[in-house]
């Protein structure tokens, strides 16, 4: 069933009649009906509907408000941020109270006037819509560093590296595979540093064909070859005061490899056809997918060149190896093409969520955004479901489920960690994790751990 983007009202209405009127009045949303508890509850972890209407008196006893008080209750230990209106009878205004007093947002007492009804709902939703514009904001704030989405220890731990980096003048090399974020770090590493007021300017050294690269990173003079009718800067140049960011280095030509080098020992430009020195001060920040070592061993790029670049090296862990970055990374994505596409999916359902977390995530950050701006376009319901992300199923790594699997990894890893920590030292590796010697022996002895 093809859904609307319209915002989902849940209605907790016993009485037919009246679950009808309030359908036909309120068609500006998507009202979800349910007509006792458990249908109520259903439907509310279905769609987490922003605003909810509740009438107090549910069956089994309609007269009463007792079901419809511990309802609420659990309406809002369930989703707390959700809107709910109470419904009461005429002369239930007590009740009514009691039910604000509890946590509900506005009471509404019966013969109900859809019209009135309408102005509370309206600004009810424009109420959650705020706080929750307001909560994402500050998830964001709290989450993203320099627009660096990350949670992980493994991304963390790069977070704290560039925060070191970043306001030393050292080079810098990034070395992960495609999609990681080498040029989104690059630019937090400008970002932080004192040369944030200048340029950060960046260079694709695989995008440009071999001929063309020295003439764009030195710039020429008029008249230096054919069609070189005016003198023009190179992006070393442009980058004087701030940041040059070098991606893709490792396929950069031998020869030009040469003139890089030479820069950066005297740290002065000339351009094609041209006599002068310029002198030139930026600070480099490289990044390659290739493994530059190798590159070095086969001959392809200059030792010495290799080490200029490599101050401080900083590998890029892949997507897949970031424990829980992926779904805190697609709902950020979620938000901003929602907003880029006036769409609003409130969410990814738990398929979604699983596929995300098992599939191997070839293309990094950027396969990431790609299957989540294709979703956000194509969807047409309030949430995104695996079949959405068009996720190949081949393509999904083993991902036990089981709790028990999942904590006796956990357990071997962080035992065989411990024990390289203390190179072998059963005492020390059982201090490390806060257990006592034997309980250390038994679980080794579980898992075949050896020290
Ligand atoms: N941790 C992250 N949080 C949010 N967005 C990210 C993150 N990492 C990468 N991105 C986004 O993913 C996309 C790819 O990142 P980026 O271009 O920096 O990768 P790259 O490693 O330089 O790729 P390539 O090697 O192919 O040039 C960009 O749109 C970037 O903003």
């Amino acid at each position: 069933m093809a859904q609307s983007n319209k915002p989902d009202l849940l209605i907790i209405e016993d009485d037919k009649g009246l679950q009808k009127q309030l359908k036909w009045s309120f068609d500006q949303y998507n009202v979800i009906l349910a007509e006792d508890r458990d249908s109520a509850l259903v439907e509310l972890r279905r769609f987490q509907p922003q605003v909810i209407t509740l009438d107090l008196g549910l069956p089994p006893d309609p007269a009463n408000a007792s079901v419809g008080l511990e309802l609420l209750e659990e309406i809002l230990s369930l989703s707390p941020t959700s809107k709910v209106i109470v419904v009461t009878g005429n002369d239930q205004r007590e009740i009514a109270m009691q039910a604000v007093n509890a946590g509900a947002y506005d009471y509404y007492q019966k013969p109900i006037q859809p019209e009135e009804l309408t102005l509370i709902i309206k600004r009810a939703f424009e109420l959650a819509k705020l706080e929750d514009e307001n909560r994402r904001h500050f998830q964001q704030q709290k989450e993203s560093f320099h627009g660096i989405i990350a949670t992980s220890p493994e991304m963390m731990g790069v977070c704290q590296k560039i925060e070191k980096v970043a306001p030393t003048d050292v080079s810098v090399l990034l070395l992960g595979d495609s999609g990681t974020g080498k040029e989104l770090l690059a630019r937090a590493i400008h970002d932080i540093s004192p040369r944030r007021s200048k340029n950060m300017v960046a260079i694709n050294c695989a995008a440009i064909p071999d001929n063309l690269l020295e003439s764009e990173l030195f710039g020429y003079e008029a008249g230096a070859f054919t069609g070189a009718n005016k003198t023009t800067m190179g992006k070393i140049e442009y980058a004087n005061g701030g940041t040059l960011f070098l991606d893709e280095i490792g396929d950069m030509p031998m020869a030009l490899q040469a003139k890089l080098l030479r820069f950066l020992q005297e740290r002065v430009v000339e351009r094609v056809g041209g006599r002068e020195s310029i002198p030139v001060d930026v600070r480099i920040i490289a990044a390659t997918h290739h493994t530059l070592e190798d590159l070095v061993n086969e001959g392809k790029f200059r030792e010495d060149l290799f080490y200029r670049l490599s101050e401080v090296v900083l590998n890029i862990p892949a997507l897949s190896k970031r424990n829980g970055d992926v779904v805190l990374i697609a709902r950020s994505l979620l938000e901003k093409f929602n907003r880029q596409y006036s769409r609003n999916i409130r969410g990814f359902s738990k398929d979604a969520v699983q596929a995300m977390e098992a599939y191997s995530w070839p293309g990094n950050v950027r396969e990431l955004e790609n299957k989540i701006k294709s979703a956000v376009v194509m969807s047409d319901s309030n949430q995104i479901t695996a079949k959405d992300l068009q996720i190949d199923e081949a393509q999904l790594r083993e991902m036990p489920l089981n709790l028990r699997q999942v904590r006796e990894a956990a357990e071997t890893r962080a035992i065989q960690r411990a024990i390289v920590l203390s190179d072998g030292n059963i005492s020390q590796a059982a201090k490390l994790l806060g257990l006592t010697r034997p309980t250390l022996y038994s679980l080794m002895d579980k898992y075949s751990i050896s020290s």
